[in-house]
């Protein structure tokens, strides 16, 4: 049973096809990256996981049922949703404690939640004169307060400076590759969360529009292509398509598909040619996001 299934989940608002016939899973122990632009259905999809949207049609499970019916739903599920309201007057420690006692939760969990994402020497103070990378900080805590293995996080690294963002990054492989938890993160910066993804899921205009590795992103569909550099550039070219590579040449440069970075090297070892570069190309992960997701380049 997978840690989060969508399947077949529809919702409208009025004339408005928020999410149409989305289906993916997310399996423990990974990161999933939910991508697309703004309205595209990401928040729609995260709020019907968690039982705040109701869906027309199709189902969205946690550990394979509705968040309704879950026993001890801050055990199994932490979320971090966009806009989170914290009562200002209350200090970081007192909003834990009260999770904690409605949960029957010890209230040392709050303690450790804090010291967690590190702001235990700002436990006593309230939440008004926080930053908006400290409420983000404290929202993670609010979601690992019953040490779920499920984290639905939505657009979380919004309002967090660089450093704060290189942090989050770490401490969502921490959750999902030490932890083992399913972790599924909104965004509709691909460049955010390409770095830490082990799978995407992409969606425009409520409908799914791919979903894989992001590996299988990177190639497109396509065979992957190593760069190769060399003064011998003819010669080699030439060499590589008796090997099976196929072979384009421009600018000194040669593109080959169709032969991966270590059967090159060994080539040119037993030619003997003088490799100057050798790199496998990465595709434009962004300009790739943008053609699925019907973006103009700005
Ligand atoms: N409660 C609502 N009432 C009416 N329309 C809504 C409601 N919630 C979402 N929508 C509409 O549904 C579509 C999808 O919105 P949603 O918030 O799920 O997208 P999103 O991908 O999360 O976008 P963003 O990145 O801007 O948060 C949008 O057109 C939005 O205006």
């Amino acid at each position: 049973m997978a840690a989060i299934e969508i399947r077949d989940l529809s919702k409208s608002f009025g004339p408005v096809r928020a999410v149409d016939g989305v289906s993916f899973t997310v399996e423990a122990g990974t990161i999933t990256g939910y991508l697309g632009p703004n309205g595209a259905g990401k928040t729609t999809t995260l709020r019907s996981l968690l039982g705040l949207v109701t869906a027309d049609s199709g189902s969205a499970l946690v550990n394979g049922r509705r968040y309704v019916e879950l026993d001890h739903p801050l055990s199994e599920v932490g979320a971090v949703l966009e806009a989170t309201n914290f009562h200002p007057g209350r200090t970081a420690f007192n909003h834990l404690r009260v999770l904690c006692t409605a949960a029957r939760l010890p209230v040392a969990r709050a303690e450790d939640a804090l010291a967690r994402v590190g702001l235990a020497d700002v436990a006593g103070k309230r939440v008004l004169g926080f930053s908006m990378g400290m409420r983000q900080r404290l929202a993670l805590a609010t979601a690992m307060i019953g040490d779920p293995g499920v984290y639905i996080l939505d657009e979380p690294a919004n309002g967090l400076d660089p450093a704060g963002i290189q942090w989050l990054r770490g401490f969502m492989r921490h959750l999902a590759h030490e932890r083992g938890a399913a972790v599924l993160v909104s965004s509709h910066v691909l460049a955010e969360v390409e770095q830490i993804v082990d799978n995407v899921v992409i969606i425009a205009k409520g409908r799914l529009v791919r979903q894989g590795s992001l590996a299988e992103l990177i190639s497109n569909g396509q065979a992957p292509v190593v760069r190769v550099r060399t003064v011998r550039s003819e010669e080699f070219a030439a060499t590589l398509e008796r090997h099976g590579g196929q072979v384009e040449a421009a600018d000194g440069v040669l593109r080959v598909r169709g032969l991966d970075v270590e059967s090159i090297a060994n080539i040119a070892l037993d030619e003997r040619v003088l490799l100057t570069e050798m790199t496998q190309e990465r595709g434009d992960l962004q300009q790739i996001f943008l053609e699925l997701t019907g973006e103009e380049q700005s």
